[in-house]
């Protein structure tokens, strides 16, 4: 089902309009306080807007200050499932109950229900859980419950808050790579503050500012050439793009990167990306010589403070050094050098 999207709610300085087309996933990003939890409560009818039009499919779920009659689809007729930050499972039932209770609640009979909650708990991986109470689950098992229970309900769209924001970093790569599998061919609204979301998950961003869209496009090419200073931090990660060869990651400029994969492994001449932090990133004049790291042959192209360290950009990676260091290189624009990252700190996922 595809989401038209577009509604004001003035008390919040908020005007959003956005599309998510069929079976599209689309990262919601911005910084704190941009509005992105707004756009999810009139999505999900929880938050009336002052001005809008919110449809599914063409239905009509919201519709105020329109020539036509003001519509207000109360939020369990939507078809709209929201999987908030917190799992927010019913304590006193197993995850079994927990994950019935929402095709339950739309009327399906006990029995179709438990067959829909068992398929989407052995899709998140958690069948052996089934029986638990919410008490007995770690961060990650819950959440993932949770993902099983929004799913069981088989919503036209699904709204996703900041899925793993409340979670250990420990754990997000294997959940973020069932999410991947899960809502592939699903309509999803994702809000996030993590670029790797965005990336892996999603196949467009939206960016919003100051509760207004600044910025929007394809995921990899908002990311790797960000208009807006905010997406600029945001992606403050290195992400290289290319294709999964002989165990390495070949970029269209010719280079070649070698690292750990995050989640499932891809296939030879199958798209991927390396991510890696610019402090990972050390500056050479000469190639280094018999060594295990990854060498980026490449030219500055800005020296700039950052945090304390001083951060050379070139047209694809950013690296982070100490003032020492970049006075001792004679760092300048223009500069020929070797970046090197250790194979052990760059993350590969298959996209
Ligand atoms: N319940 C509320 N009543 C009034 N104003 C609110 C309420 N919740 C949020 N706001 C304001 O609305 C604006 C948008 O907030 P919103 O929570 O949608 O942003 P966000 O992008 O989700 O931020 P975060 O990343 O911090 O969750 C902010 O100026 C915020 O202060």
């Amino acid at each position: 089902m595809s989401l038209h999207f577009d509604a004001a709610v003035l008390e919040r300085s908020v005007d959003v309009s956005l599309e998510v087309g069929n079976g599209e996933t689309v990262a919601l990003l911005g910084p704190n306080g941009a509005g992105k939890s707004t756009v999810l409560a009139v999505a999900a009818g929880l938050l009336r807007p002052d001005r809008g039009r919110v449809s599914l499919d063409g239905r009509p779920l919201t519709v105020r200050g329109h020539p036509e009659r003001d519509v207000d689809v109360p939020p369990h007729d939507r078809h709209v499932s929201l999987l908030a930050q917190e799992p927010l499972l019913f304590p006193h039932l197993s995850v079994l109950d927990n994950v019935a209770f929402g095709p339950r609640s739309r009327g399906r009979s006990r029995a179709a229900s438990r067959e829909a909650a068992s398929h989407w708990i052995a899709e998140v991986g958690i069948e052996e859980l089934a029986a638990r109470k919410p008490a007995q689950l770690s961060g990650g098992q819950a959440q993932r419950a949770a993902v099983a229970r929004a799913l069981a309900s088989d919503p036209g769209l699904l709204l996703l808050d900041e899925p793993m924001a409340a979670l250990d970093v420990a754990v997000t790569p294997a959940l973020r790579q069932t999410l991947r599998r899960v809502l592939e061919d699903r309509t999803v609204l994702l809000v996030t503050h993590d670029p790797l979301d965005a990336l892996v998950l999603a196949d467009r961003v939206v960016v919003i500012h100051d509760g207004k869209v600044v910025e929007h496009g394809p995921s990899s090419e908002v990311l790797a050439r960000p208009r807006s200073t905010f997406t600029a931090q945001l992606a403050g990660l290195n992400m290289l793009s290319g294709t999964w060869v002989d165990g390495g990651v070949d970029t269209p400029s010719g280079h070649r990167l070698e690292g750990r994969v995050a989640g499932a492994q891809p296939e030879d001449g199958r798209p991927v990306v390396a991510v890696f932090p610019p402090h990972a990133v050390s500056i050479f004049l000469e190639r280094p010589g018999g060594s295990p790291r990854n060498a980026l042959d490449v030219t500055i192209t800005h020296l700039e403070p950052h945090s304390g360290q001083i951060r050379a950009r070139t047209d694809e990676v950013t690296a982070d050094v100490t003032p020492q260091s970049a006075a001792e290189l004679d760092l300048v624009p223009g500069s020929r050098v070797y970046f090197t990252v250790k194979a052990n700190e760059v993350l590969v996922y298959a996209i």
